[in-house]
């Protein structure tokens, strides 16, 4: 069976004081692919994720997002609406919340979706407890997905930095998205953490979870993602498979450039 496309992005262009971010960017994502964006520094890479989670509005082009059989413009929903329609993302650096523990984390993060949200909650209506009762379950198996089950009860405070970073993932898929956006999920983690993370990632593309993925690391890219997109300077500069993009002289270009700036 051939994958359909979960997204499509078409000219997309988003400056700031006058200077591009994301410039005239193009590129498509099938349904089931895991694909990596890298690039320099200030390359455009997390502009990018936040126009298609809705999180910045585009300037130019457009956004389009597998819902049922066709794909459809969403340039004109929120990043609320994008997100009850399955677009998750995990920002670079989020936080937890302290105090709380690992399961109440992944709770917060759902009530957000529900339809009758805080206000319900805090009135304690009975539809809350029907909703309380569905997202506990719910935040539960999310945490058993990302083999944190047994850390449910703890405080998210003491979790090791390699675990929030889970639990940051747990968090996205408890709202059960069908495009999950992680910008940067590996930065800061040491060698065990970035495997456990990796592993994390490829169970996540065995179930066919459509996934877009933000790093650094060209080996851990290789490892993880079927295609890989090249920005630089907020422009497109290659397309291809983790091996084509390897030898691309416009990519070597962009991070020898970089390396000899640094
Ligand atoms: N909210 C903003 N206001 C002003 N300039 C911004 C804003 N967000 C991003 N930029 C600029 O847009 C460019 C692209 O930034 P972006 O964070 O998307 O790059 P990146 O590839 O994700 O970089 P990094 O790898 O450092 O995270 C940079 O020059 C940055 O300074």
């Amino acid at each position: 069976m051939t994958a359909g496309t979960m997204l499509r992005v078409e000219g997309l262009g988003r400056a700031f004081g006058g200077v591009y971010a994301v410039r005239e960017v193009n590129l498509s994502v099938a349904e089931g692919e895991t694909r990596a964006v890298i690039g320099p520094n200030g390359a455009g890479k997390s502009t990018l994720f936040n126009l298609i989670s809705g999180h910045l509005t585009a300037d130019q082009g457009s956004v389009h997002y597998r819902t049922g059989e066709t794909l459809h413009p969403i340039d004109r929903l929120s990043a609320h609406s994008r997100a009850r329609q399955g677009i998750a993302i995990v920002f670079q650096g989020a936080r937890l919340f302290h105090g709380m523990t690992a399961l109440e984390n992944v709770m917060v993060g759902a009530h957000a979706r529900t339809r009758h949200g805080f206000v319900a909650a805090a009135l304690r209506l009975p539809r809350h407890h029907r909703e309380e009762a569905a997202i506990r379950a719910d935040a539960l198996a999310a945490l058993d997905r990302v083999g944190l089950k047994e850390w449910a009860h703890r405080s998210a405070d003491v979790l090791p930095l390699g675990q929030q970073r889970a639990l940051q993932v747990a968090r996205a898929l408890c709202a059960r998205p069908r495009l999950l956006l992680l910008d940067e999920p590996a930065s800061g983690l040491r060698a065990g953490e970035r495997e456990a993370l990796a592993r994390l990632i490829e169970s996540l593309r065995a179930e066919g979870l459509t996934m877009m993925l933000i790093e650094h690391d060209v080996a851990f890219v290789a490892r993880l993602a079927d295609r890989v997109t090249v920005l630089d300077l907020g422009e497109e500069i290659a397309e291809g498979t983790p091996e084509e993009i390897r030898g691309h002289d416009a990519v070597l270009a962009a991070y020898l450039g970089q390396e000899s700036a640094a």
